[in-house]
């Protein structure tokens, strides 16, 4: 059956409809990556945002019970080219159709891909809608608060390590939380406002900010208790976390023209010069002229355009990145930030935490 994506710029596209039986709307963003669409789909950073596809044949090794990055499909609506029908894996459980009508997301297939990613490059932010008749206004919708959609309602354990993280969940993908327990941590997932009193009662030995969807301004309220944390404990901040560390200490940030999307980000790092090809998700940018310098140093930086990818307090265990080390989907080269981080927590954890108390 035939649907339309229709653009607030006035572009109207036509496709066949897959997955559930509903109007949906978003943010236009698309991801690059030629795999791992089962974790872009339930990358809680996505949520709000309807995502296109790229890579142009989609769904041809299925969808599993082990791939997804959250419990539920974040994203409102998905956009494809081509959608394979038979996939083939021994992990699959699902064709991409079924899943998408499982989770309660539609899409369009059929798409002019190539045409929507020149679209959404040349636009700031695209609001679109997809539906089963052409409507004759664009509508008006508000992307509410994302965070705390997202976000758990009140704290998780997981892992049984000697290690004690605590997990600010602004929209944590389930890689970061593998990875720490991978690594041997107790971590203790809690909300993205649990309040300083009760992270201490934790008595956790590090905190790490997690991903999330949106503006991190719309956090702004929440700002000084993110920056007393970070006075407190070693702290490692990941994609939203890394711009919160960053807005927290005073610097700003900005909307990316299209953003970064994909599994093939090169950034460099720059007191070594080596460069690692990164996963990436995310339409925000802290601006770098806006780091305090004296207090920070410049970690990373994009090497396609030149774009802050990573920061590292001069005197504190702090330290916050832009792209994902936990990977999934895409590249694991920088795992070593969580061997970093965990060698901080181990090293001056206790001693970080006694010297606000
Ligand atoms: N993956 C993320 O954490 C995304 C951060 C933020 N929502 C952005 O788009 O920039």
């Amino acid at each position: 059956m035939t649907g339309y994506l229709m653009l607030e710029t006035g572009d109207v596209f036509k496709g066949d409809w897959i997955g559930a039986d509903l109007q949906a709307y978003g943010e236009l963003v698309f991801n690059t990556g030629m795999t791992g669409y089962q974790e872009m789909m339930t990358d809680p950073s996505y949520k709000g945002q309807i995502l296109t596809f790229s890579y142009p044949l989609i769904g041809n090794y299925g969808l599993n019970q082990v791939d997804a990055e959250s419990k539920k499909v974040a994203v409102s609506a998905v956009l494809l080219n081509d959608v394979c029908d038979n996939p083939s894996h021994y992990l699959s459980n699902w064709t991409f159709d079924d899943y998408l009508k499982e989770q309660g997301i539609p899409g369009l297939k059929n798409m002019d891909t190539r045409k929507l990613v020149s679209i959404i490059r040349k636009q700031h932010t695209v609001k679109a809608v997809i539906s089963k008749e052409l409507l004759s206004t664009f509508p008006s919708f508000e992307s509410g608060e994302l965070v705390k959609e997202v976000s758990v309602g009140k704290t998780e354990v997981h892992g049984e390590g000697e290690k004690h993280v605590a997990l600010y969940d602004f929209g944590y993908k389930k890689s970061i939380l593998d990875a720490l327990v991978a690594e041997g941590c107790k971590v203790t997932i809690v909300p993205y406002n649990y309040s300083f009193e009760k992270l201490v009662a934790l008595k956790p030995d590090g905190v790490l900010f997690s991903n999330g969807p949106g503006d991190p301004m719309t956090l702004a309220p929440y700002f000084e208790l993110y920056k007393k944390i970070t006075a407190s404990y070693p702290t490692l901040g990941i994609c939203l976390g890394h711009q919160l560390v960053a807005l927290s200490y005073g610097a700003k940030t900005e909307k990316m023209l299209f953003g970064h999307r994909g599994g093939n980000h090169p950034v460099k790092h720059l007191p070594t010069g080596k460069v690692s090809i990164t996963s990436q998700n995310h339409g925000y940018v802290v601006t770098d002229s806006t780091i305090d310098t004296a207090v920070f140093d410049i970690t990373f930086k994009n090497v396609n355009d030149g774009s802050l990818e990573g920061i590292k307090h001069k005197e504190l265990p702090v330290q916050s990145v832009q792209f994902h080390p936990e990977a999934h989907p895409g590249p694991s080269d920088t795992a070593f930030i969580f061997e970093e981080f965990l060698q901080q927590v181990q090293a001056g954890g206790k001693k970080a935490c006694l010297i606000t108390q």
